[in-house]
């Protein structure tokens, strides 16, 4: 059956045109004037988009003596609802674990996601059977992103010599390494020292992660990438620090990609310091929010392009899994939500005040990432031939965000309160209804696997440099004889 999306404005990451578009199959089929089909939803006074993709999920994932309580039933249903209708997770093996096995965990949560998604691969420890298993991955398992954590020591970190044996396993394989840049051992010395002063309250959290830990690690990450000649994405770059580092690579013609959070860009560190435990608890995330002058760094970041992606790193904890952290805020699970309001938040914080116009929200929403990742234009793209994963965006329907009337599974919204202007009034999944305005038609199951082969193109280009400048010995007509 034919959907045609009739009467709205096309917004992409580069073209603003009046035009319907057909569907069919899952498919975009066509583009144009006054086309017709089998059914019509009407987008007058609306943007039509492609679908935001959220490169930073953990649903379900096992963390610090729990799980994260949204998972990819919930999880991708608050997706849909804020426009987004594609979620990359995190496979996770604890150290010692096999890779493929872990794999086949995620692969079974994920089987009741209601939008397609696509998963990055952990390495949280080092040998050959995980140097042999990243090429079957990469080739067999369609999954072209390895993460490196440099924080949670004694649990996820790797040190140096692990992240610069993966990235240089990355470069052969033409993967990208992703980093949770933030220096790992400084952090669990300042929280020790922060517990022994009697600072045991989530703010301590936020003074045990300053910016200098991001930034320094960050620094460090994309050195070596460089070395290893592999392009880098650092998740969740939360401050000026880190943003610095990366803008400093990029200028030097490095592939280095910076991905700032929803969070970030629109919450501060005065969250911390409410009276209310559960309040500041509940924002506990890593990095921890900052101030304003960092805010504006990644807004600034977004706009001239030094930062490419706006993600959510949604991993959600209820409140009751938030106090096994009362009396010592190391205890208190790390993460925060977001999958329904990033879009909605970035458009009312960001298009609506003029700090990113709609044609750079849909690249860092949308676009950006999808190049990145290696999946344009099957993602990211209002093109014949793409997935009929779109969003009808009303620039008009409001509302304020309320835990009451969230789709996610916990019992509280870290953006209570707040009002946004700019929602969905469609979103389709391939091709598919999920949302209209305020109901919520999701299937659970409907979403598929998206498989992402290599980067030839980055991967040749650094390789090639690199044999290029290769440290090659001098050859010399005669050598002299020993002095001894
Ligand atoms: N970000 C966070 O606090 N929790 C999720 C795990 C991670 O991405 O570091
Ligand atoms: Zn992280
Ligand atoms: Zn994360």
């Amino acid at each position: 059956m034919s959907t045609v999306i009739k009467g709205g404005t096309i917004v992409t990451a580069d073209l603003t045109y009046k035009a319907d578009v057909k569907v069919e199959g899952g498919r975009v089929v066509e583009i144009g004037p006054n086309l017709s089909g089998a059914e019509t939803l009407d987008a007058t006074g609306c943007y039509v988009m492609p679908g935001g993709i959220d490169p930073h999920t953990h649903l379900e994932m096992p963390f610090m003596g729990t799980y994260s309580s949204d998972d990819f039933e919930s999880g991708t249903r608050a997706a849909l609802a804020g426009g987004t209708t594609m979620v990359v997770d995190f496979a996770l093996p604890s150290p010692g674990q096999s890779l493929l096995e872990a794999l086949t965990m995620w692969d079974n949560k994920s089987t009741r996601a209601n939008c397609d998604y696509s998963f990055h691969m952990a390495i949280t420890w080092w040998g050959e059977q995980v140097f042999n298993e990243m090429e079957t991955i990469v080739k067999d398992k369609g999954i072209n992103t390895f993460k490196h954590f440099m924080a949670y020591k004694g649990a996820l970190m790797v040190d140096d010599d692990e992240m610069f044996s993966s990235f240089q396993r990355c470069a052969a394989l033409g993967a990208l390494p992703l980093v949770h840049a933030e220096n790992g051992d400084v952090v669990a010395q300042l929280q020790a020292k922060l517990l022994a002063e009697g600072n045991s309250g989530p703010e301590a959290h936020a003074y045990s992660r300053p910016a200098e830990v991001e930034g320094e690690a960050t620094n460090r990450a994309i050195m070596i990438a460089d070395m290893a000649g592999c392009p880098v994405y650092i998740v969740h770059t939360s401050c000026e620090q880190a943003h610095e580092a990366i803008r400093r690579a990029r200028a030097k013609g490095m592939r280095v990609f910076g991905e700032p959070l929803i969070q970030h860009l629109t919450l501060d560190e005065t969250e911390y310091f409410d009276k209310d435990w559960d309040h500041a608890a509940r924002r506990v995330m890593s990095p921890p929010f900052r101030n304003k002058l960092h805010q504006d760094s990644l807004w600034a970041g977004l706009a001239s392009g030094s930062l490419q992606v706006v993600a959510t790193d949604h991993c959600a904890f209820t409140t009751e899994q938030k106090r096994f952290g009362v009396g010592d805020f190391t205890r208190i699970p790390n993460g925060t939500g977001g999958l329904e309001d990033r879009m909605p938040m970035l458009w009312t914080y960001g298009v609506a005040t003029g700090r990113i116009t709609m044609n750079e929200f849909v690249a860092v929403t949308s676009t950006n990432i999808a190049k990145i990742l290696n999946i344009y234009p099957k993602k990211g793209a209002i093109l014949v031939g793409a997935d009929a994963d779109l969003v009808v965006w009303d620039p008009k329907r409001s509302k304020t965000i309320s835990a009451k009337t969230q789709q996610s599974a916990i019992d509280y919204n870290v953006f209570e309160g707040k009002t946004v202007t700019g929602l969905p009034r469609f979103t389709l999944t391939r091709g598919v209804v999920s949302i209209e305005e305020g109901t919520v038609k999701t299937q659970e199951g409907h979403g598929e696997f998206v498989r992402r082969d290599p980067f030839p193109a980055v991967s040749t280009a650094l390789s090639t440099w690199k044999e290029v400048t290769a440290p090659r010995a001098v050859q010399r007509s005669g050598i002299p004889a020993s002095g001894v």
